[in-house]
């Protein structure tokens, strides 16, 4: 197939019981209050679909895909290839996102995120990755940390491959 093996990294049972405990600290972190979560497309929608169904608050599901501007992903330039269609403005606001990897993703739409005055902004990570780490992000609620590795699964791909893997594994030669 891809010339690869996958060794198993995280369990879909082990993913499943942090999900719940991400989804409990969530709901007590903002306490009652209504909260806009977005998934960060096309990687973060089976953590996403998940975790919004472990949050016990009233929800806004919301949507962005990134893009890079210019060549390469690693030098271009961050834009929205889709944003949000709600203000966010004075609300809480929790980003989805799958992994954190270099960082530059996360910094972009955090930053960017910040300019419209939401009340609060946090990030929900499922994945927290050091190898690679460029910029410093914080991630707020992060589900696993790995040091190293190209992983696959629960939404994360390799040439658009393996996002529909219900356990997270790690591609090696
Ligand atoms: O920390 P970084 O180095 O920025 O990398 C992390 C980002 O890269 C991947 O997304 P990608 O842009 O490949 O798109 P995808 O979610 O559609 O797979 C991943 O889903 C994160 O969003
Ligand atoms: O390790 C990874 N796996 C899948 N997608 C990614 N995007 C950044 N890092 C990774
Ligand atoms: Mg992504």
């Amino acid at each position: 197939m891809t010339g690869k093996n996958m060794k198993v990294v995280i369990t879909p049972e082990e993913i499943r019981e942090r999900v719940a405990v991400l989804g409990r600290e969530i709901t007590q972190r903002f306490n009652g209050e209504p909260l806009v979560v977005v998934c960060v497309l096309k990687g973060g929608f089976l953590f996403f679909a998940d975790l919004v169904r472990t949050i016990d608050l009233d929800l806004e599901l919301e949507f962005v895909r990134l893009a890079s501007y210019g060549r390469g992903t690693e030098s271009g330039e961050l834009v929205f290839s889709k944003d949000v269609e709600t203000t966010l403005k004075d609300k809480n606001v929790l980003i989805v996102e799958d992994i954190v990897d270099t960082g530059h993703s996360m910094d972009f739409l955090l930053r960017t995120f910040e300019e419209r005055k939401p009340k609060a902004l946090a990030l929900a990570a499922l994945v927290d990755k050091y190898e690679r780490r460029e910029v410093d992000v914080k991630v707020d609620f992060p589900g696993f940390h790995i040091d190293k590795g190209y992983i696959v699964g629960y939404g994360m791909d390799f040439a658009e491959r393996f996002r529909e893997l219900g356990g997270i594994y790690e591609l090696v030669e």
